[in-house]
Formats: C-alpha cells, structure tokens, sequence
C-alpha cells in the first residue's frame, strides 16, 4: 500500500433518502455541474437487475457500483465498500471528494460507522457529511407507514441521521403543505439546515465539503455508534422487489397503459419503478420512472451497437409476481 500518512484526507458525502426521492438526479445534477470538485461516485442499488448504472449519465467521473446486497445491513456489503475505498485511495489524485449514494432504504448510520471503523480507511477518507433527500410529496405516507410495527422506519432514519435535509419536488406541492413537512422535520432532526429544491437543483456549496459530520458530537448523542453490531436492524420485511427482463420489445401505448392502470389501482404499495425499455419500431432506449402513482416515460439515447431488450424493476409492497409478469408480457409485441 502506499503511505499516505501524511496526506490530508478525502471528504466523504454520503446521499441517502427513501426510494424515489431524487438521488440519482442529484447525482446527475452534480456529474453535470461544473463545481470545481472532481467526484468518484459509490453507488448501491436495492433491486434484482440493475437499472440505476444505466440513469446515471455517462461523465468522467469514477463510478463505482455495489448490487450485491444493501450497505447499511450486511457486514460483508460493509466490508465491500471498504474494499472500493481501498482501491479508490490507490487513485487518489484522480479525484478530491467520494459520494457514496446508499439504497433507498438504507439506514444512513451503520455506512457512516463503516468509515471509523477501519483504521487504514479511517486514516485517509473524513467523512464531510449526510445529506438526505426528501420527497415532499411522498414523505408524509412513509413515515406514518401503519405498517411498521416493531421493525425501523428507514425514511425516518435517514432524516434523523442528516447534516442537511434536502425538501426535494416543490414543485408538486403547495406553500402550506411544505411548512407541515419542513415541520415535521425539524422536529425529527432539531440542526440539519434544510434546503428546498426542486429536480434537486441546489448549490452544491451547501453539501458538499461542509465538514458537517462531527464524531465527538455523533458519539455523544450515540455512544454506541462505533459497534457495529449495535446496527443490525430490520428493514420493513414487507418491502419486496422483483424484476421483469425480456429481449423482446414493447408496444408503448399498450405498456404505458397498462402501467397507469396498474399503478392506479396499487400506486400506493408501489413505491418505485423503474426501467429501461425497447419499444418496437424505435432505436431509442425508453427510460420509465415510477414513484407511486406519478410515473413518466421518455426516449433516451439510441440501443446503437448494444443488443435491445427491456428490464424493469418494481420495490413496494404486496407485489403479484404472477400478474405483473403477465401483464408486461402482453405488452411486448409478438
Ligand atoms: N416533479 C418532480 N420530479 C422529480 C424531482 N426530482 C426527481 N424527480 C423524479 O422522481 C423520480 C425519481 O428520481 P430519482 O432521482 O431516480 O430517485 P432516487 O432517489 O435515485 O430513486 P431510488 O434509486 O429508487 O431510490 C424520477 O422520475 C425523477 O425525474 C422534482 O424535484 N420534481
């Protein structure tokens, strides 16, 4: 290894917020922004084929990817993220700050240990802050979830944990409805400055290198912060995902009309979806981008060279396999 005793250490944001809540568009706004700051991005993804590499818009930036499980409950997923800090640091002039985007289920504190915890990594990364995003037009049914009895409540994790909140999709909702969140959340978390934005366009001064995350105060409030074992928590067991890949291709008005049926009747259980499509007789790649009920599809960038085909990825609760499955098959064409 090299010594890197003597140089000062990477700041580390870590970007949470709860499924939907607009990290990968921060993540993009910040890829696109000229900032001064060169950024590798760490990203893990909470779903059985992977979608979120392929929203993430292409940059110079260094990206790295973790599917192999969620960061903020398997050790070993814990242990990978060290592992790509690791390799990450045998480049260290190739970039000046690490974001590390967690699912959007993670439980932000246990990824925030993972960077005391080994000495070596301890020695060479500081962590400058959390930022959580928050969707304002969701938060409100998440964290008064009914159905979370006895097991955490990630949405209100994250917003605990935060260094800055960041109010994400003002634009969906009304001066009075935003006070009650901004509400609500202050009185979750009494310090976080909070930010509003909308496609979570904010000055990136205000989260990134704000050496926010202070440990003394972290361990005061959270003596037992450093055990990791102290973090084993359940995740909402009822959240479930699965995922639909076929080579073939859609017919766009009957798939975006079943999925606007679909969703009216279980929008509520449905709390991402998310896919990269081939529609018949277009060369585009079709992006689908489902929160609820609130769902768009658009054209991207031609399938060129790479072979077409379609993948899409529900998160949510009460999923019918069976009938989803067979309700996008009668979509594709022939
Ligand atoms: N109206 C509106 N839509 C937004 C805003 N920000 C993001 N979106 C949309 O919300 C959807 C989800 O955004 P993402 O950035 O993918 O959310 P995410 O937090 O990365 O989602 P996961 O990775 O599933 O946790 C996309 O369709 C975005 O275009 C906003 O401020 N206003």
């Amino acid at each position: 290894m090299t010594d890197t005793s003597n140089q000062t250490p990477v700041p580390v944001t870590i970007l949470t917020g709860f499924l939907g809540a607009g990290k990968t568009t921060l993540l993009n706004y910040i890829l696109t922004e000229r900032h001064g700051h060169r950024i590798a991005v760490i990203e893990n993804e909470f779903g059985e084929v992977n979608i979120d590499s392929g929203l993430v818009l292409t940059s110079e930036e260094e990206i790295y990817e973790m599917t192999n499980g969620c960061i903020c409950c398997t050790a070993s997923v814990r242990q990978d993220l060290i592992e790509v800090l690791q390799k990450l640091m045998a480049r260290r002039e190739k970039f000046d700050h690490i974001l590390v985007e967690t699912t959007g289920i993670a439980d932000p504190t246990p990824v925030a240990a993972a960077f005391f915890v080994d000495a070596e990594v301890a020695r060479q990364v500081s962590l400058d802050g959390i930022v959580t995003l928050v969707d304002a037009k969701h938060i409100g049914q998440h964290l008064d979830d009914p159905d979370l009895h006895g097991v955490d409540n990630q949405a209100v994790d994250q917003i605990v944990a935060a260094d800055r909140l960041i109010v994400n999709k003002v634009d969906l909702v009304d001066e009075p409805a935003l006070a009650f969140i901004e509400g609500r959340m202050r009185g979750l978390n009494a310090t976080a400055e909070i930010i509003r934005s909308s496609y979570a366009k904010v000055e990136l001064e205000k989260i990134l290198g704000i050496g926010a995350f202070d440990l003394s105060k972290t361990l005061a409030a959270d003596e037992q912060f450093l055990d990791v074992h102290h973090h084993h928590h359940e995740h909402d067991p009822g959240i479930e995902t699965m995922s639909f890949v076929d080579p073939g291709s859609f017919d766009r008005e009957k798939l975006e009309a079943w999925l606007r049926a679909f969703l009216a009747e279980h929008g509520d259980d449905v709390f991402r979806l998310k896919g990269i499509v081939a529609m018949e007789g277009d060369t585009r790649r079709h992006v689908i981008q489902g929160v609820h009920r609130l769902m768009e599809i658009r054209s991207a960038d031609p399938w060129g060279k790479q072979p077409r085909s379609s993948r899409i990825v529900l998160i949510g609760k009460k999923l019918d396999r069976a009938a989803v499955t067979a309700g996008l098959r009668g979509c594709l064409v022939g």
